[in-house]
């Protein structure tokens, strides 16, 4: 028996990731796909990877329960998906790639390395964390118990992090050559990471003129290390068990992770009075910042194979 999966926001960037990472799963069966804007037109034109006939379609909230789907994946601007959300049966599991669950106890925080499988397995309604949320968590969690104060978390994201519509943001002409910081105080992703962490967080968000891929470097004041090699240990022995984090002693670029399923941290510069570590983390914001990570998450809730 395959899941019956529902998918809405199908023309966006995570909505085209997900799709391409449906046609890997055998065990999950794409039954609807909403757009409004290429309503009609076949699914395989924009994912032909995916052995579809069906065409996307412009899917009314009231419309969900009609579909008798074992999960739906909300990838829609945050805001959006309330009215979803309120006419999904109890039963289907929703996981929404929007901040909007991020902050509430009715939802669960699905980032398996860091805060477990068990709380994912049978939950109905998964909140999947931000792309740099994710990237800075990843850095900051297996030392987070010897942080001696707020941790700075520098951060650059590919233009597809902006998303589809038009902004400053995804402007290729205006990022050309460029480097664009923005919402220097505030950023959604500093509160959430530090909401989950329960580390103070500093974050700088900045765009980049490559199309996906993102890097933060994150500077943590710390008690207890007193070596690099120490550090790096403390991050391998953390991720031992997780095939999409890898913990490596170079310090890693948004290249090296473009396109791929998981995240690279390393770096691992100790201060020489072993106070300041600072480590970098890489992944891409559409993979494990976004589709992977709603595939692990959606898969776990279902009892099924996770993602990786
Ligand atoms: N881009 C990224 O790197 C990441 C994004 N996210 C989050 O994932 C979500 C999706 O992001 P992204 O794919 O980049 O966004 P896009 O702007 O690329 O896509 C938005 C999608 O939502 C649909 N949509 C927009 N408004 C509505 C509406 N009112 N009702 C129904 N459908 C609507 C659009 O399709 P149509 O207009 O055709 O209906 C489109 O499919 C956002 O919440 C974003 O913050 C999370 C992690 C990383
Ligand atoms: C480059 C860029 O604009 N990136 C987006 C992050 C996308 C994202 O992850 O948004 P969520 O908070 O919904 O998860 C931003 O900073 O708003």
């Amino acid at each position: 028996m395959r899941a019956r999966i529902g998918l809405i926001g199908g023309r966006g960037y995570t909505g085209r990731e997900i799709l391409r990472h449906l046609s890997q799963r055998d065990d999950l069966e794409l039954v609807v796909a909403s757009s409004r804007e290429l309503a009609g037109q076949k699914i395989c034109e924009t994912a032909p990877e995916l052995e579809t006939d069906l065409c996307f379609e412009h899917v009314e909230p009231g419309d969900i329960a009609s579909f008798n789907l074992d999960g739906v994946v909300l990838a829609l601007p945050n805001g959006a998906g309330a009215p979803f959300v309120a006419a999904t049966p109890d039963a289907t599991v929703i996981v929404d790639l929007s901040a909007d669950g991020r902050f509430s106890d009715d939802w669960i925080y699905g980032l398996p390395e860091i805060y477990g499988r068990e709380v994912i397995r049978g939950a109905k309604r998964i909140a999947n964390p931000g792309c740099y949320a994710t990237s800075g968590q990843l850095a900051v969690a297996p030392i987070r118990e010897m942080a001696a104060g707020p941790a700075h978390v520098f951060g650059v994201s590919g233009y597809s992090g902006a998303g589809t519509t038009p902004s400053r943001k995804n402007d290729l002409a205006a990022l050309a050559d460029n480097l664009m910081p923005y919402a220097l105080t505030g950023h959604i992703h500093e509160r959430e990471m530090a909401a989950h962490l329960g580390v103070d967080i500093h974050f700088t968000p900045h765009v980049a003129p490559f199309f996906s891929g993102l890097m933060t470097t994150v500077h943590i004041p710390i008690i207890g290390m007193s070596t690099a090699g120490g550090c790096q240990d403390a991050y391998r022995a953390y991720y031992e068990n997780e095939p999409l984090i890898e913990v490596v002693e170079e310090i890693p670029e948004p290249a090296m992770i473009a396109g791929r399923s998981g995240a690279m941290i390393g770096g691992f510069g100790l201060s020489g009075d072993g106070r300041h570590l600072t480590v970098v983390s890489v992944l891409d914001n559409l993979q494990k910042g976004a589709a992977v990570q709603a595939l692990q998450n959606l898969t776990l809730a279902l009892g099924l194979p996770e993602y990786n």
